[in-house]
């Protein structure tokens, strides 16, 4: 059993990890806000992800750190992301090179790469288009939220090159629990279902990799991000498709 680090724990992505691996693995979770429900019966800290004497503690013979915590809305402002997605993963592996970690697995976000899509929408987002993105790309980040993700990628490269960490960036698609987004094209393209979402992220504590990007989608019909890395890289076998739910 891994001994992992979940930040960001009590949310939506953590909901769905713990929901689906939440037995597989012995969990540390780090949120600031505190624990509800299931989540209490965890060890838990509750602590800003800039906090650097926290996250020493929490990373203390910690083997893997799943780094969710962070300003999710692509809206957010420079101030925030500023704060809660550069300085937190920049304190993140900091502390995991302190402390000791083995992998980092850093929830990147599709944001990152948004303006690819501009002059190509909306024919990408059908069946019939076979345009990819496959994660060798440069980051075009179409907000400054995706442009505090491209920063964290890059940090974890940083940290990977420098500091010997292994070190997965998962460019998570549109998470929702159920069943995909209604009447959005975009957002059916790079669904992600809770179940794949576990999958994927016990697959980035359990592999063996150096430095990569994946895409964080399931299998849909519609797809403009490439799985084949996550495929041979992480051995992710997603079991959802959007189109299912047609
Ligand atoms: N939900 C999605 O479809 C996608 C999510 N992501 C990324 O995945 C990560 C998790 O996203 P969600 O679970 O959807 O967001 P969420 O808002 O549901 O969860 C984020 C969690 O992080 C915590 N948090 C935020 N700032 C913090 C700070 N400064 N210190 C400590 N804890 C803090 C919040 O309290 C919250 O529990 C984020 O980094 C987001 O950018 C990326 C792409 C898509
Ligand atoms: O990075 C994220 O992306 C998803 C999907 O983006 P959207 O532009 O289709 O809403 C978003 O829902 C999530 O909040 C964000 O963190």
């Amino acid at each position: 059993m891994a001994r992992v680090l979940l930040t960001g724990a009590a949310g939506r992505v953590g909901t769905a990890i713990l929901g689906g691996i939440g037995a597989d693995h012995d969990w540390r979770l780090l949120d600031r806000e505190p624990p509800t429900g299931d989540l209490a019966d965890y060890e838990y800290y509750v602590a800003d992800i800039t906090d650097e004497e926290a996250l020493q503690s929490a990373m203390e013979d910690i083997d893997v750190v799943v780094h969710l915590a962070g300003d999710p809305r692509p809206e957010a402002p420079w101030d925030s992301v500023l704060a809660n997605n550069i300085d937190g993963t920049h304190a993140v592996y900091e502390a995991a090179v302190e402390q000791g970690v083995e992998k980092v697995a850093f929830a990147s976000s599709n944001h990152a790469v948004g303006a690819y899509e501009t002059d190509r929408k909306p024919h990408i987002y059908r069946t019939e288009s076979d345009y990819r993105l496959d994660g060798s790309e440069l980051p075009r980040p179409k907000n400054v939220y995706g442009v505090s993700k491209a920063a964290g990628e890059t940090l974890g490269r940083y940290y990977h090159d420098m500091h010997g960490l292994s070190v997965v960036n998962v460019r998570i698609g549109n998470l929702t629990k159920g069943h995909p987004p209604v009447d959005y094209e975009r957002g059916q393209a790079m669904w992600l279902s809770y179940r794949d979402c576990a999958h994927l992220f016990d697959r980035c504590i359990r592999a063996d990799y150096r430095y990569e990007i994946v895409y964080g989608i399931s299998d849909n019909d519609r797809k403009y991000y490439s799985i084949e890395r996550a495929r041979d890289v992480l051995g992710y076998q997603p079991q959802d498709d959007s189109a299912e739910h047609d």
